[in-house]
């Protein structure tokens, strides 16, 4: 007996007026330049993309560019390239196309090629079109929507950036065959964040759905894709710019990017540092009496069902990760602000969480 599989692209939009912009989700996506194209306004466009993508998948996505002038800018491969230094060099590529106001960014990669092309494009002449092409699951579920790009300073995670909304998101889940299986799980700790600050019904699904997504089956990827954009859709819609609602988006990242920060980004990947950082966000909040054991103890069944790490790689400095959470950009004031658990599905921004507490958490976590 066959299953049926749904192959139509869900849409799902990103209500923000006329900023508004659709996310199809679906396999083949970027052969369907028919679809894609109307998004693209001027003659000019600007492939950004990095040395492991591209050679896959450029060929598709320059089928769809016949008939303007573009070109490609190609970034060595991994979080230590999400610099100034490229971001000036993918301005001087969009200097030499000569491209006008009209141009169009085109980012083709996971999430470090699109934060890095979407700040380029905020940059170039004040800010041009720029469409999101996510070839992660990481990508596809979370930094190719919301409009947050950026890049890193050996300070810190994204210290530098600009909100800027992308035209549409084409997200072709046919580009998650060639994905190797550590970022595909990586991925999948952004979709288990979502429910865990926002959605318990979504939480449960995945419980029961995490043995068919660790196995990629194609019905339940598409579907947990599609929930958790929707869900960020949602919250980007009500608070864009992170006055309020949206920095809960933020759960387990004060942690995770310190934690991929002290390890210089070669000892874990985001969606790893995210799914560590929640669980050090649940013990910290049972610590702070906001949360219950039980509650942490799903959360952590369900991230290693996933096949996602639980604990701090051995090596790294409490001291440190705490100084490195101190240049959060949600502090205030000079305290650390921290988006706390109330729970599988509720999260809050505590301020003035006091240090004395998440070093405890961090030296027994290091220990
Ligand atoms: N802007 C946001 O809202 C937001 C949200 C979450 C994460 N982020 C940022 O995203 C970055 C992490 O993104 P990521 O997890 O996609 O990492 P990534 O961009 O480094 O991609 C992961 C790896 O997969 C490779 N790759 C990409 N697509 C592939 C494919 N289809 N087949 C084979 N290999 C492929 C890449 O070359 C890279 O080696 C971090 O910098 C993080 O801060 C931003
Ligand atoms: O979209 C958001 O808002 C998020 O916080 C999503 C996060 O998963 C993402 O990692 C984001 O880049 C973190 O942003 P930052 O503001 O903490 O730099
Ligand atoms: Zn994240």
């Amino acid at each position: 007996m066959s299953t049926h599989i749904d192959t139509h692209p869900r849409t799902i939009d990103v209500a923000l007026g006329t900023r508004s912009y659709p996310v199809w989700i679906g396999p083949g996506l970027l052969a369907d330049h028919a679809r894609w194209r109307t998004a693209l306004r001027g003659r000019h466009a600007l492939v950004i993309s990095n040395t492991t993508v591209a050679p896959l998948y450029l060929d598709r996505v320059a089928e769809g560019l016949d008939g303007l002038h573009w070109s490609s800018f190609q970034l060595d491969d991994g979080e230590t390239h999400k610099t100034f230094a490229n971001v000036g060099r993918a301005l001087e590529a969009l200097a030499q196309l000569g491209a006008t106001r009209d141009a169009c960014v085109v980012a083709l990669g996971g999430g470090v090629v699109g934060d890095l092309a979407g700040f380029s494009a905020a940059c170039w002449m004040r800010g041009i079109d720029f469409i999101q092409m996510p070839t992660t699951l990481l990508a596809m579920v979370d930094s190719s929507v919301g409009g947050k790009t950026g890049v890193n300073l050996p300070a810190g995670k994204n210290l530098v950036g600009a909100f800027h909304q992308p035209r549409a998101v084409v997200a072709d889940t046919s580009t998650l065959a060639t994905l190797p299986d550590r970022e595909y799980r990586a991925g999948l700790a952004e979709v288990v964040k979502g429910a865990a600050i926002g959605d318990p019904t979504f939480f449960a699904w995945l419980e029961q759905h995490a043995a068919a997504l660790s196995a990629r089956d194609e019905a339940p990827l598409i579907e947990a894709i599609a929930r958790k954009v929707s869900y960020k859709a949602g919250v980007v819609a009500r608070d864009e710019t992170e006055q309020g609602e949206r920095a809960l988006l933020n759960l387990g990242h004060t942690f995770g990017h310190a934690l991929e920060t002290a390890g210089k980004y070669s000892l874990l990947l985001h969606g790893e540092g995210v799914a560590i950082g929640m669980l050090l966000a649940a013990q910290l909040s049972e610590r702070l009496g906001l949360s219950e054991a039980a509650d942490s103890a799903r959360l952590h069944r369900l991230l290693a069902a996933v096949g996602l790490p639980t604990a701090i790689p051995v090596g790294l400095d409490p001291q440190q990760l705490l100084a490195l959470m101190r240049l959060d950009k949600k502090n205030l004031a000079g305290t650390l602000r921290l988006i706390l658990w109330r729970g599988i599905g509720r999260a809050e921004i505590v301020g003035g969480v006091d240090e004395k507490a998440v070093l405890a958490v961090l030296e027994a976590a290091c220990r």
